[in-house]
């Protein structure tokens, strides 16, 4: 916290403001760079070979719907060397050993422990990282590793090798700052259990925590000094800046290599605690910060988030569509980042007068609007650049000035950015320190505790709450507002414990100081004004009396008490009378009333706590009353509305009501177990009839029926959830007699006598059909599921199946119809046409009587075959004139079909556009002659 407030107290105004220039200056700077004043605008729009007509941006109105009907455009020999692939291989002559060796990176998983325990090798032998460990970190956490590999590049010919594994990065994450022996631990049994602990202490993996701790990067002997560990660090850390997924990375490393880890931004914390491997560690660090990667984020936000690949040959409209999409996405990131960022500081204007004044105090309320003002501006800038270029690239005309545009565009944005450097530096700080304040809530119940440095002040609110503060035999210990909590009555009290502060003008005084004169001036509280009289504290009792007075201003409408405190050591009445006398000074007004402490031996500690609550929650109670109360006298608002839901009925005619209060009650007794006339409880008569489990309770017993005499009957009172008495009928009685009656004399003239049943002949008849009826019904169900299930057969529709003529002539005929039309109308339709299917000759008697079997075969041969009746070529071409004009139109028709190679309308043939192999599915190793 200390050193905290040291950076905050530099921030001063006046102090410290290099960092940062004056508002105007500062947005002067940021406007000349979205506004490009016009010449610049024309260079650029020279370079990117734009033509402006009269001076400034083309009309807006002319927009993309000309664009969709856009030709290809023609593309210059230059743009050809655009090609995204020249700009990403590293020219050959550069090549470094690192690039002879085709290195990537990739997530390593369990089935990379063996190539890790390989590369680990790397290391002495008690520093190594065992087997076990690394299936540990690889299962628990392998999105946290990296592994570096490498694939020699071989003939295509030959079978791809495996990737052999380089270098590593295997890291846990762990709640401490820094790493620790217990992150680097084994946890026993961790495949069982998700947290593993061991003397209540996590040990290794920690879920949650902030910091990533690298256990082990390691390189192969053989590649060391070739760039793989850099290269492999430095992509490990952009990964896990970009995926915000921790507040820092810590790594332990020996002396000899803190340089090279500072190089990557590492601090350098000290000597480690660890003592893994034989200890002599240094503790490394490399924050993560998120303001100043913001270019970098959002550059390759832009990069991975939109297609990179665009050719000189695609649609002109394509093309612009493409960078325009970069230059807005861009801006857009850009914006969401700003806007992050502003909404996520407190508007000075919102907030509550105390906090207002605090930061004030600690960040210097100009600095901080001048910042986010910088940052608001900036997010305008980018927006209007973005705007201006994506209107030009609209009209560029090649891929070349689309691309210099966006280039342009973004270097703007960039550069925008870039100036930022300060403010965001500025606010990174302010938000880190923001993160510690204590939350102290300015309208609740607040005891404050003030006075001069090192009079104890921190010491009473140890003794009153569990916060932890700094107490120590010096001034100044306490640097910052602490908040403490404890409970008085039920409620919830806050109190606060305040720097010391010195007497001097208000001006003078320091942010330290200014923090409590913030807290004295702004929080509705009860004010304690601590006072040494031992003058152990080092400040006489003059000048803390002195202090009293001038700060008294600021105690209006509160209630004010002066603490003495260390009367262990001195009391008031020790006081010399000349002091004594100024102290009764203070005193004299009625407001300010005396109580004395001693922290040490926590003598009236308590004493003091529920005397300053007590007073402060009268005075807030009676506050609230008058707050509550319009110049009347009667309470409105929210007092007023509940009063007015209160409502306390009273007698009509103003009668007095005595309380009633029934004999019985009065008479009741208080049951008095040694009393021998007591009433008798359960209990007892369980004690009395053989103690539990052999009495059992009777619950039958306090049934409140008409005649307790009923309660055992067996007559359930409710019966399927209806009352059995609801049902009864009141004359029951005599209809039952009634009827006995009946029934004795039906039995009395022999009613019930005979008891065989008598069948007649009638309803044995019946019975015989219905049998038989039942049966032929079962026959017919069983019939037609045997119809129904086709057996698998495939089910032929009804018009479908053939019938005999005969049959049809027979159902009509004894449907009753006239058979004769429909026969003869069916059988003409019958009729084959054409040639007899017989090879006798029509009128033969006798078909078959074939005495010359090559006569047949001779006549079929000499006959031509049969022609179809219609001839294409002549029908309905009535003389020559029509042939030749048919002729010439049938030329004509085929003449576009000719010139499309086709040979008519029907002809769908496509030649192949690709040759064979490129449709033919992948290549694989082996044989390729087939192709
Ligand atoms: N004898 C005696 N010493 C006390 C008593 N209360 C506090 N002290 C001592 O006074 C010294 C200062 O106490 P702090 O509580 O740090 O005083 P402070 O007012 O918070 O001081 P700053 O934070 O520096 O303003 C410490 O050495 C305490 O041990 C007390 O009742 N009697
Ligand atoms: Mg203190």
């Amino acid at each position: 916290m200390s050193d905290l407030n040291e950076q905050s107290s530099e921030s001063m105004p006046g102090t410290d403001t290099s960092g940062l220039k004056p508002l105007s200056n500062a947005n002067d700077d940021l406007q000349s760079i979205s506004n490009p004043s016009n010449s610049d605008l024309a260079r650029i729009m020279n370079r990117a070979g734009i033509a402006m007509t009269n001076g400034g941006f083309p009309p807006d109105d002319l927009e993309d719907e000309d664009e969709v009907d856009e030709d290809y455009v023609a593309v210059d020999q230059e743009d050809a060397n655009d090609y995204p692939y020249w700009f990403r291989r590293p020219p050959t002559h550069h090549r470094t050993k690192l690039d002879e060796l085709h290195p990537f990176v990739q997530l390593l998983s369990v089935s990379n422990v063996e190539d890790c325990v390989e590369v680990e090798n790397a290391f002495p032998e008690p520093e190594r990282c065992s087997r076990d460990k690394f299936i540990y970190r690889l299962t628990r956490c392998p999105e946290l590793s990296l592994g570096i590999f490498t694939l020699p590049v071989l003939d295509e010919s030959k079978p791809k090798p495996r990737a052999t594994l380089i270098g590593h990065i295997i890291a846990t994450r762990t709640s401490e700052p820094l790493v620790t022996d217990r992150a680097m631990r084994l946890p026993k049994g961790w495949q069982a259990e998700r947290w593993t602990f061991e003397d209540n202490q996590a040990v290794g993996h920690e879920e949650g925590g902030s910091t990533i701790a690298i256990h082990s990067l390691a390189v192969l002997p053989e590649h060391q000094g070739k760039q793989v560990g850099s290269t492999l660090l430095k992509s490990y850390i952009h990964r896990i800046r970009e995926a915000q997924i921790a507040d820092r990375i810590a790594i332990i490393a020996h002396d000899h290599l803190v340089p090279f880890y500072e190089s990557f931004g590492f601090e350098s914390r000290g000597p480690s605690k660890c003592q893994f491997g034989g200890g002599g560690w240094v503790d490394l660090i490399a924050p993560v910060p998120t303001n100043q990667e913001f270019l970098d984020i959002v550059l390759s936000r832009t990069q991975r988030q939109l297609p990179t690949q665009i050719r000189a040959g695609f649609k002109i409209s394509r093309i612009r569509g493409f960078y325009t999409r970069k230059v807005k996405y861009t801006q857009e990131t850009f914006c969401e980042k700003f806007q992050a960022i502003l909404d996520g500081f407190p508007r000075l204007q919102d907030i509550h007068p105390f906090h207002k004044d605090l930061m004030n105090t600690l960040y210097d309320a100009d600095h901080f609007r001048i910042a986010l003002g910088q940052v608001s501006t900036a997010k305008h800038l980018i927006e209007t650049v973005s705007r201006d270029y994506v209107r030009l690239i609209k009209y560029a005309q090649s891929l070349f000035q689309c691309k210099q545009l966006k280039r342009a565009a973004l270097g703007r944005m960039a550069t925008i950015c870039r100036r930022l450097k300060d403010p965001l530096v500025y606010l990174e700080q302010v938000r880190q320190h923001l993160g510690r304040l204590p939350s102290i809530d300015p309208n609740t119940r607040t005891l404050l505790i003030c006075g001069y440095p090192n009079v104890g002040k921190s010491s009473f609110l140890r003794s009153i709450t569990r916060a932890d503060v700094d107490v120590q035999p010096y001034a100044f210990t306490t640097k910052s507002l602490f908040v403490g909590h404890f409970d008085y009555k039920y409620l919830r009290f806050q109190a606060i414990d305040t720097p010391g502060i010195l007497d001097h003008p208000l001006e003078e005084m320091n942010t330290i100081e200014m923090q409590s004169i913030t807290a004295v001036a702004h929080l509705r509280s009860a004010i304690l004004y601590f006072m040494d009289l031992s003058e152990q504290c080092g400040y006489s009792v003059t000048d803390q009396i002195k202090l009293f007075h001038s700060i008294k201003p600021l105690f209006a409408n509160k209630i004010v008490y002066i603490v003495v405190n260390k009367i262990d050591v001195r009391r008031p009445e020790d006081l010399d009378p000349e002091q004594q006398a100024e102290l009764q000074e203070i005193l004299k007004s009625g407001d300010v009333e005396m109580l004395q402490v001693s922290c040490t031996t926590t003598e009236g500690v308590t004493a003091v706590k529920n005397a300053a609550c007590d007073k402060l929650l009268a005075e807030r109670v009676s506050q609230k009353l008058k707050s509550g109360s319009n110049t009347a006298g009667t309470p409105g608002g929210r007092l007023g509305d509940v009063l007015a839901r209160i409502h306390v009925a009273q007698p009509m005619g103003g009668v007095t009501r005595e309380t009633f209060i029934p004999e019985a009650v009065k008479k009741l007794q208080k049951y008095d177990k040694s009393d021998p006339n007591r009433r008798k409880l359960e209990r007892d008569l369980e004690e009395e009839n053989g103690g539990a489990g052999v009495y059992s309770f009777d619950m039958q017993r306090d049934y409140t029926l008409a005649d307790s005499d009923w309660n055992h009957d067996k007559i359930p009172e409710v019966w399927n959830g209806k009352n059995i008495y609801d049902f009864v009928d009141p004359d029951i009685e005599s209809k039952l007699a009634a009827l006995e009656e009946e029934e004795e004399k039906l039995e009395a003239e022999g009613y019930y006598d005979s008891d065989e049943s008598v069948e007649d002949a009638e309803d044995a008849d019946t019975r015989m059909k219905a049998d038989l009826i039942r049966e032929k019904r079962t026959l017919m169900r069983n019939e037609a599921k045997m119809r129904k299930s086709l057996k698998n057969r495939a089910q032929i529709p009804r018009s479908a199946k053939a019938k005999k003529l005969s049959e049809m002539e027979r159902g009509l005929d004894s449907a009753g119809y006239d058979v004769d039309a429909a026969g003869s109308r069916a059988r003409s339709q019958s009729q084959a046409r054409g040639r007899t299917l017989t090879r006798g000759e029509p009128g033969d008697d006798d078909a078959m009587d074939l005495d010359d079997p090559h006569k047949a075969l001779a006549r079929a041969k000499s006959r031509a075959r049969s022609q179809a009746a219609t001839d294409r070529r002549n029908d309905g071409v009535v003389d020559e004139t029509a042939r030749s004009k048919a002729d010439r139109l049938h030329k004509l028709g085929q003449k576009k079909m000719n010139r499309m190679a086709r040979q008519g309308e029907a002809d769908r043939h496509t030649t192949v556009s690709l040759a064979k192999h490129l449709v033919a599915g992948k290549r694989g190793i082996g044989k390729n002659q087939r192709r």
